[in-house]
């Protein structure tokens, strides 16, 4: 049966989704640039060889300026394939070629690496949904990033890319949800602990 959390987490995320849709273009181009200069100066602190990431949609905050940046810059990125079984695979982008994954999200294309390859991480960025003080994140719904930073023995720095009204007081939380260190978003770069 579901919790009382997770019937909390679905309808909020429906508002979430819906807000992401519905926000004005030039909102957006705006809080992209700030996404994508935040990013940066993220992984340059890091000093963040192997980088993972998303492949940004529309609606979500934009990681492409981000990736091309590290791209040049001679950092890895890593980019996630998202598998039935509700494990993520990872590929490395090379900045321009892509293809529509299950669920038709963007995806990196050839070289598969394995669950695994996301340990050689020196930074995470993580798509959310939501997060609160606390460090608490909500993604989603498919339990995807959970499972992957659950499955981690040592981790680096994991921060959420979320735009600035995604920052709530308080999440639902449920006892898988793995916590982030920080996060991301057009005017601030957030540490939580
Ligand atoms: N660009 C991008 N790539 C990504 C993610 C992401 O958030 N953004 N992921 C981040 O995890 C993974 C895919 N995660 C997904 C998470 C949910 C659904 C989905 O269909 N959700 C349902 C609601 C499910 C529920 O509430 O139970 C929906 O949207 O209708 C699809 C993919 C891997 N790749
Ligand atoms: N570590 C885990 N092991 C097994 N199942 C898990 C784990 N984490 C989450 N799940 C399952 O995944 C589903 C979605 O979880 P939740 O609502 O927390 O996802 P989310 O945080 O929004 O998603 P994501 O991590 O993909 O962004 C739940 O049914 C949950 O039981």
């Amino acid at each position: 049966m579901p919790t009382d959390e997770s019937n909390d987490k679905r309808a909020l995320r429906a508002e979430l989704r819906e807000r992401r849709r519905t926000r004005p273009a030039h909102v957006v181009d705006a809080a992209n640039a700030g996404f994508t200069a935040n990013l940066i100066a993220l992984a340059t602190e890091k000093q963040a060889r192997t980088i993972s990431a998303y492949l940004s949609t529309s609606f979500e905050p934009d990681t492409r300026q981000f990736l091309n940046w590290a791209i040049a810059d001679g950092r890895r990125v890593l980019l996630p394939i998202a598998r039935q079984d509700g494990l993520l695979d990872w590929a490395e982008g090379d900045g321009e070629t892509e293809t529509e994954g299950l669920y038709g999200l963007p995806e990196p294309v050839g070289g598969i690496l394995g669950p695994i390859a996301i340990n050689d991480a020196d930074l995470i960025l993580i798509p959310a949904s939501a997060v609160d003080q606390h460090g608490t994140r909500m993604g989603w719904g498919r339990g995807y990033f959970d499972r992957t930073l659950g499955s981690m023995e040592k981790r680096p720095p994991v921060f959420a890319v979320v735009f600035d009204d995604e920052i709530l007081e308080q999440v639902p939380r449920e006892l898988h949800d793995a916590p982030v260190d920080g996060a991301v978003t057009p005017t601030r770069i957030i540490r939580f602990s």
